[in-house]
């Protein structure tokens, strides 16, 4: 077994340490300035947390430095569903993973009301306005704001007001405000996840597996940990039993019945176990990588009828919004090039292909429907490929 270590550049170590600056920050409500690589330069906030106060110092600090009105930023899949968009627009604009950022700014300005209604669908409040929209093709210093505030695990929605990129070293300083780059935004995903190293190695016996170890796996960031549960003493000569499980608090610690991951999990483990050896990797990705926040919004959605694909999109995000660089990093550096994948999901498949590990086989992975899951797991089949 090889321990990942894969020095960290350091261009990575700069851009990791200035995004997860700037990810604490807008967590907290405060202030951030970008440098888009487009660029521009954008003041901003999470809109999550914008009340009065908070805009009222958005405006007045773009305004001192004669910078244009704060603007509210989503994504196309939110415009779409608060009725500011028309159309869906051309994917060509869009960002790696399809989001397109929308620049909506009122004639009559913002308003708490306002970023409440466009930005959180969960907080309905007064009729919309229609107000005007601008749509940014990536990449652009809003589409890199959107990024941000997803990475943070909020609502994906700023608040925004651009400033002459001449005179933004002079707002972040007046305002101590914290300043990060476009560029490093997009270095930033991609490389983590591609130099994940392994911290620590336990034997955990568990009820369906005992002869269980745990390696857990950390980006060199300091942020997102993965674990491998490795079952028994998988050959890495040959194709090695796999499941690539995105964490679910809901279904696998509290035993929902929305979903059938708690299920998927313990079924994996117990089917590992019964064939001798093989490997379950329990990835950082709640909610298909929205963060359990933002699931608990899409579940209020599907309270309301959306299925889980719609709810998604209606919150601002894609429908799936995780990618499987990390699983395959974990896999390499465990010595597996190829697998048998236990799983329904296509995109499991092209995507570890992608990263460069074999799939050899498809190992079908399904539970019975338990009288609450049925349409989540219909809808997975008919609008997310999924093979049931
Ligand atoms: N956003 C969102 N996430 C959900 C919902 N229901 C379950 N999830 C998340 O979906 C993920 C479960 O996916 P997995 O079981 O790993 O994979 P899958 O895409 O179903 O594919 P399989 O390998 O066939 O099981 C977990 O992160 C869950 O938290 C939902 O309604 N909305
Ligand atoms: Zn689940």
């Amino acid at each position: 077994m090889s321990l990942a270590a894969e020095p960290i550049s350091p261009l990575l170590r700069t851009a990791s340490r200035s995004v997860q600056r700037a990810l604490s920050e807008l967590r907290r409500g405060d202030l951030v300035l970008l440098r888009g690589s487009d660029g521009r330069a954008l003041l901003l906030r999470a809109a999550e947390m914008a009340d009065a106060p908070s805009l009222a110092l958005v405006r007045q600090a773009a305004a001192q430095a004669g910078g244009a009105e704060p603007a509210l930023v989503v994504t196309d899949k939110r415009a779409l569903a608060a009725g500011v968009l028309a159309a869906a627009v051309d994917p060509a604009q869009a960002d790696p993973m399809g989001a397109v950022a929308v620049v909506i700014a009122p004639a009559q300005g913002l308003t708490p009301d306002l970023v409440r209604l466009l930005a959180d669908p969960t907080r309905p409040g007064p009729a919309a306005l229609a107000p005007a929209a601008t749509v940014r093709p990536w990449p652009s210093a809003e589409g890199e704001a959107l990024q941000l505030v997803k990475l943070a695990r909020l609502l994906p929605a700023i608040v925004a007001a651009e400033v002459p990129a001449a005179r933004a070293a002079e707002v972040a300083e007046r305002h101590d405000v914290l300043t990060v780059k476009g560029a490093d935004v997009q270095a930033y995903q991609a490389a983590g996840e591609a130099s994940l190293r392994q911290v620590v190695e336990a034997a955990v016996p568990l009820l369906d597996a005992e002869d269980t170890r745990l390696i857990a796996f950390r980006a060199p960031d300091g942020g997102v940990e993965h674990l491998a549960i490795l079952i028994g003493n998988p050959d890495p000569a040959r194709p090695v039993l796999a499941r690539l499980h995105s964490e679910c608090f809901t279904g696998d610690l509290l035993g929902s019945l929305r979903c059938d991951c708690g299920a998927q999990l313990r079924g994996a483990i117990r089917e590992i176990a019964a064939q001798g050896s093989g490997v379950v990797l329990y990835l950082a990705q709640e909610g298909r990588n929205i963060g359990l926040m933002n699931k608990l919004r899409a579940y209020r959605l599907q309270d309301a009828g959306a299925d889980t694909v719609d709810a998604n999109l209606m919150v601002g995000f894609e429908a799936d919004e995780r990618t499987y660089l990390p699983a395959a990093t974990m896999l390499k550096a465990l010595g597996f090039t190829s697998v048998r994948l236990m799983t329904n999901n296509p995109d499991k498949l092209a995507q570890l292909a992608r990263w460069g590990v074999q799939v050899v086989d498809r190992v079908p992975h399904i539970f019975p429907a338990n009288g609450h899951n049925i349409a989540y797991l219909r809808t997975k089949a008919e609008k997310a490929g999924h093979l049931l």
